[in-house]
């Protein structure tokens, strides 16, 4: 079993931009988050993340980006706090990313793009007992977005960089252990925005919190040159397409309110 894209990911075009007809669709993600329109809520707690990095199990292509994938058959690796009420469980975190550090991100702020996001998934296990199942409900994900800017060398991110040219086509999977998520994490994880929004990928369900932080990480420019050089495609395929511009097209707001964890 794997908390992964898989599902979706080979039925759809990895390029997909349109938004794709949801029923009901009044809470789509990516969204542009206007600072100035978003409302402080004191009652937001600051994030509390426990991640072990022996749980971390592989590193795979999955045709649409790569995935570093957790064991979440237990506790080990929890996210509470914040505006959650309930303990949710990382499975996996994945990167959406441009062909230029011009664009690449799925979230904006006040229309400012970043070349790259963090998506650390985890799933409601106060509720559910798969991630398959959280992942249709209403309050079943909870995924902490964090942008990349381009600067100094991520050193925490360089292993993951380096297992990169062994899965650069699609369905490649590679063994990966013992990595920190929480080293991906900005110093401040206490300023954050959150709303209720959906997957960016197929099913697109309407089923996760956001957590979009507001401080950024840094990552070298060649760092991200690595994660352009993966392919869409996979092996047999006599085309190879480089993975890049990996993100959805903004979705409408639709009312929804995005709350701020700080002023
Ligand atoms: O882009 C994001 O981070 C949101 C997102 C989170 C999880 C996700 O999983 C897709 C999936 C759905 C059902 C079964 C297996 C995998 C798809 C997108
Ligand atoms: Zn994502």
């Amino acid at each position: 079993r794997r908390c992964n894209l898989t599902a979706c990911s080979s039925k759809m075009h990895p390029m997909w931009q349109g938004p794709l007809a949801v029923p009901g669709g009044d809470r789509q993600s990516p969204i542009d988050i206007v600072v100035r329109k978003s409302v402080l809520d004191t009652e937001l707690k600051p994030l509390k993340t426990t991640y072990d990095p022996k749980t971390c199990q592989q590193i795979w292509n999955n045709g649409y980006s790569f995935l570093v994938e957790y064991d979440d058959t237990t506790d080990k690796n929890t996210l509470k706090g914040g505006p959650l009420q309930d303990t949710f469980r990382l499975c996996q975190f994945h990167f959406h990313w441009g062909e230029t550090n011009d664009w690449g991100s799925e979230h904006t702020v006040d229309r400012r793009l970043f070349p790259a996001e963090l998506h650390l998934v985890h799933w409601n296990a106060d509720r559910y007992s798969l991630f398959e199942e959280a992942v249709m409900e209403d309050n079943g994900l909870a995924v902490i977005g964090v942008f990349l800017k381009v600067g100094k060398r991520h050193e925490g991110l360089q292993k993951l960089v380096d297992a990169l040219p062994t899965i650069r086509h699609k369905d490649s999977v590679v063994e990966f252990t013992c990595f920190d998520p929480g080293c991906l994490l900005p110093a401040n994880t206490d300023d954050y925005w959150t709303y209720h929004g959906s997957l960016t990928t197929p099913p697109l369900t309407e089923s996760v919190t956001w957590i979009v932080m507001k401080q950024h990480i840094e990552v070298s420019h060649d760092q991200l040159a690595v994660f352009r050089s993966l392919l869409f495609t996979s092996a047999e395929e006599e085309v190879q397409k480089s993975m890049v511009n990996n993100f959805r097209v903004q979705q409408p707001l639709r009312g929804r309110t995005v709350r701020s964890s700080f002023t």
